[in-house]
């Protein structure tokens, strides 16, 4: 039986008949039968026979579901310990557990199969465990500053992907040859020739080739490389380098001349033994590859011949992997931080000591290893803290993504866009490196999140209990879709695959940030300096002054600057301008932004610049990105990774100009870069530490955005939500400047976002702006259209049909809306339609043709259209949450250059003060 609840009261912990034992009073979310339709933990779990207490439970089959009942568990043993950890609205789960009636209540107790599990929703990785065994202080330290770029590193990633071309038979030295090629760029950071790489690879690989030739002779083998395994019983996931016989394998670049595996490495393995007999597995065996081990190193000791290990599988070990991972989740969870007094580990002999000392004397947490050096100051600590916080939310949230692999099913995915469903298989097609290539016929033409290039979960029927790979997107059409994989997955879902990465790297920066910030930056972030800046003579932009000032500004800043840029307001033209007068001062930029489509949409403008004035060949301009998110258009600037590795260090060294979204900033690649300013686009829809990311690379910084417009994209509701551009225009009005002049709107459609966003100072830059109409449009003629639709801005009143998130009616009305426009003359490609509710895209979608763009504000921020109309979605009462936030109805209204229409229910919207004012402006 599998027992699931949250902490509902204090533990007790108590001894009985030399027996240890802790009661925990707990809420059952719900009780669940063997026979149900749980995960197959409790069968493959079950090992053979109970102990005398799982034998005397009462357990008839028949267990009845019981809705937040409260009750007591029993922890036997070992399992106190994890009882410890507990703390009143903790979750916890038991499997095996043994249900006895006691005192006319129900009861549940631990047997001698059972598994406990804290905070089973919170998803550990394998490698923070194999970490946190070694010490939980290590475990934290890792967390904090990300793994650098280092050559051990890379070579253990080169070994690994040699390891796994070897399994999916691959030739080892046309392997190595085309992995050590893929990684030129970091080898050229790191100044290692191929040649000697290569030498290195081999020799480690070699080893394991001969071991798995020697296997394949000998006996019958299944093999797969590199599965994916997430466990929704134990809170674990992770990658197993390869499993053979359906027990892992796991993979340890360097020699072990000891007879048993390093104990870590054995953790390591028993995580992934635990996933797979969730799976339905039954593994009795796990095994190490040290790829150094060879039969010349064979001693009396060990007399051992190859690089392989192997130990058994022992319950003990299992149950032990548990409670770390136990200990490890309820110290995130109660958000403490570890200080190394957990474990057993010997700081005089550990590589870290240093860095540990430093970290923990600079953000004064006590330590084992003791602190160095002195603490930050108390607001810095307080900021450090409130981040970690915040960016450990963040996380949450992430996990609960992940969590709706398995608590939604299929039909909720897809509803939330977050899978592609009822696909049909095709075929696989072998690819030459041992990969494959997977074909699948979509039935049905539902939308979703899921785009070409992207990384997903491909599964034959269910991403976590089925068989699932990750596999790229090589195309995706209305009817097929195209993966690769490195496994053969007959696939017939395809759902998003949540990633903790963005997490980890804004973590990293929010360290880098406080930790190996300089200090002037300090003391400007924190307000207890003023912004200075040198003086600059020259003219940049001569028929705009505010531009002309925010170049300056830009130019002459000795710490940052800050260019506010509401909508059409030349941003992007300010940007490159300025980027140009810095390279032409011979210093080296980077170019950043949130999202790939805006640093592309600057590279463009800045290349423009740069070509016009031939100052520089477009050679020292790089665009760093992957294939997928880089525009095609700039592919000629991407920066190759693979290739020599003197020749891509040159590119990326000699490059003047590096574009890169902030994500990307925070790799390990760009973290070796440095310039001498960093100019951040979008960089009110930034987070504090995703700008950090990007300027932490750079001695000064220009921060361009609008805080009127959309902020920050996060999951949770807290300090992450306010954007630093944001917060420095409030602490240094100074060093800001607002661009004025828009380029985009008639006249009569800025008035209402000038007013209420911008307190009035917005503008036509020239008259032809402000008296731009559909006119203007070869073939359209505004006599055409009805009276009411010829004003540049119009309000169309319905009432609605009522419902929450999806209204047919103004669908209907948008779409005869759409017919009237199209016969006075205009193109689809001129109209946009946004909805506040992707629920409401979707029917707008069913009612419109094809190719008239509809979508959320969000999609739209940053684009404009001829004609906008928008859909409200709210009649009755103004309670749902529309366009939840001012700020974007800001962004919808600054859409359209010559025409807006407003669709929405006037009796709702009067109701709110905001909403009012747009309604007396629409229909005047
Ligand atoms: N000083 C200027 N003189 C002439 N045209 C300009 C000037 N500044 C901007 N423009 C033009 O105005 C238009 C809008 O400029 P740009 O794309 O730079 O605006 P933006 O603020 O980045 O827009 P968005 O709000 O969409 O991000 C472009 O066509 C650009 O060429």
């Amino acid at each position: 039986m599998y027992v699931r609840g949250t902490v509902a009261g204090a533990v007790e912990t108590k001894s009985v008949n030399g027996s240890e034992l802790a009661e925990v009073p707990v809420r059952l979310d719900r009780e669940r039968d063997d026979a149900d339709d749980g995960p197959a933990t409790d069968d493959s779990l079950a090992g053979d026979g109970g102990t005398a207490e799982s034998e005397s439970a009462v357990d008839d089959g028949e267990t009845t579901v019981a809705e937040h009942e409260t009750t007591t568990l029993t922890l036997w043993g070992k399992w106190t310990e994890s009882a410890d950890l507990l703390e009143p609205g903790m979750e916890l789960l038991v499997t095996n557990a043994a249900e006895k009636t006691f005192r006319g209540e129900d009861r549940y107790a631990t047997t001698g199969d059972s598994y406990v599990v804290v905070e089973p929703s919170f998803l550990v990785n394998v490698t923070a465990i194999r970490n946190w065994v070694e010490c939980p202080r290590l475990y934290y330290l890792n967390k904090l500053s990300g793994v650098p770029l280092n050559y051990p590193v890379v070579k253990g990633t080169l070994v690994h992907e040699v390891f796994g071309d070897l399994l999916r038979g691959r030739d080892l030295e046309e392997s190595i040859d085309a992995r050590v090629e893929e990684r030129g760029l970091e080898l050229g950071l790191l100044g290692e020739s191929p040649e000697s790489v290569a030498e290195d690879v081999r020799e480690n690989a070699g080893a394991i080739e001969g071991w798995l030739e020697q296997g394949r002779l000998t006996e019958e083998d299944s093999w797969r490389s590199e599965q994916l395994l997430i466990s929704e019983t134990f809170g674990i996931r992770g990658r197993a380098d390869a499993i053979r016989r359906g027990a892992p394998v796991e993979l340890k670049t360097g020699k072990n001349l000891k007879k048993e595996p390093r104990f870590k490495d054995k953790v390591q393995a028993a995580c992934y033994a635990l996933m797979l007999e969730e799976h339905g597995g039954d593994v009795d065996l796990g095994t190490l590859l040290y790829t150094k081990n060879s039969a010349l190193d064979r001693n009396e000791e060990t007399g051992d011949l190859t690089p392989a290990k192997e130990f058994t599988m022992g319950d003990g070990l299992l149950k032990f992997v548990v409670r770390l991972r136990n200990e490890l989740a309820a110290m995130e969870i109660k958000g403490d931080v570890p200080t190394g007094y957990e474990g057993s580990a010997k700081c005089e002999y550990c590589f870290e000591q240093d860095t540990c000392m430093v970290v923990s004397g600079r953000l004064d947490q006590e330590s084992k290893a003791g602190q160095i050096g002195q603490a930050l100051p108390d607001e810095e600590l307080e900021y450090f803290e409130r981040f970690y916080r915040a960016i450990e939310e963040e996380r949450r949230e992430v996990h609960r993504e992940y969590a709706k692999l398995w608590k939604q099913d299929a039909a909720e995915r897809a509803d939330d866009d977050r899978a592609l469903i009822d696909l049909e298989f095709v075929e696989k097609r072998p690819l030459d490196e041992g990969r494959w290539e997977l074909h699948a016929r979509r039935t049905s033409g539902a939308t979703s999140k899921i785009r070409e290039g992207d990384f997903v979960l491909a599964s034959d029927g269910h991403p976590v209990r089925g068989n699932a790979e990750h596999a790229r997107i090589e195309r995706l059409d209305e009817d097929q879709v195209v993966l690769t994989a490195d496994e053969p997955v007959e696939v017939t879902r395809l759902d998003v695959y949540p990633s903790e990465l963005t997490t980890d790297r804004l973590l990293a920066a929010l360290h880098d940030a406080l930790l190996k910030g300089d200090e002037r930056r300090k003391d400007v972030l924190f307000g207890r300096t003023d912004p200075e800046f040198e003086p600059v003579e020259e003219p940049f932009i001569d028929n705009n002054a505010a531009q002309n000032e925010a170049v300056t500004k830009a130019v002459g800043a000795r710490d940052c600057a800050l260019i506010h840029g509401p909508p059409g307001t030349g941003k992007t033209y300010t940007i490159a301008r300025a980027i140009r007068a810095m390279v032409e001062r011979g210093e080296r930029v980077l170019l950043s932004a949130f999202t790939n489509r805006a640093v592309d949409n600057a590279l463009e403008a800045v290349l423009e610049q740069l070509e016009e004035r031939g100052e520089i060949d477009a050679d020292r301009v790089v665009r760093v990105g992957s294939e997928s998110g880089v525009r095609d258009d700039m592919e000629p600037y991407r920066l190759e990774r693979a290739g020599d590795p003197e020749d891509r260090l040159a590119e990326l060294q000699n490059a003047q100009v590096v574009a890169a979204t902030t994500a990307t900033c925070g790799s390990r690649v760009m973290k070796e870069q440095a310039f001498d300013v960093a100019l951040v686009d979008e960089a009110a829809q930034l987070t504090e530490p995703g700008t950090h990311a990007a300027i932490n690379l750079a001695d000064r910084f220009v921060l361009v955005g609008d805080h009127e417009q959309l902020p920050p994209v996060v999951r949770a509701e807290n300090d992450l939500t306010e954007s630093l551009f944001e917060r420095l225009i409030e602490l240094h009005p100074d060093a800001g400047v607002m661009l004025d002049r828009q380029y985009r709107m008639n006249q009569r459609i800025q008035a209402f976002a000038s007013r209420e966003f911008y307190d009035g100072a917005l503008r036509p830059a020239e008259p032809e702006v402000a008296a731009r109409t559909l006119d203007d449009l070869e073939g359209v003629t505004r006599d055409a259209l009805p009276a009411a639709l010829r004003d540049p801005v119009a309000f169309v009143d319905v009432e609605g049909d009522g419902g929450q998130y999806t209204d047919s009616e103004e669908a209907a009305e948008i779409a005869d809306l759409i017919e009237t426009y199209e016969a006075a003359g205009l193109e689809r490609s001129e109209i946009g339609i946004i909805a506040p509710f992707r629920a409401q895209v979707s029917e707008i979608s069913t009612h419109v043709p094809d190719d008239v763009a509809v979508d959320t504000v969000d999609r739209f921020q940053g684009s404009s259209q001829e004609l906008i109309v928008v859909s409200f979605t709210a009649t009755g009462t103004l309670e749902g949450p529309i366009f939840e936030d001012y700020r974007r109805i800001n962004v919808a209204l600054t859409r359209p250059k010559r025409a807006l229409v407003l669709v929405g229910d006037a009796s709702a919207l009067g109701s709110d003060p905001v909403y009012g004012r747009m309604l007396e402006w629409a229909q005047a």
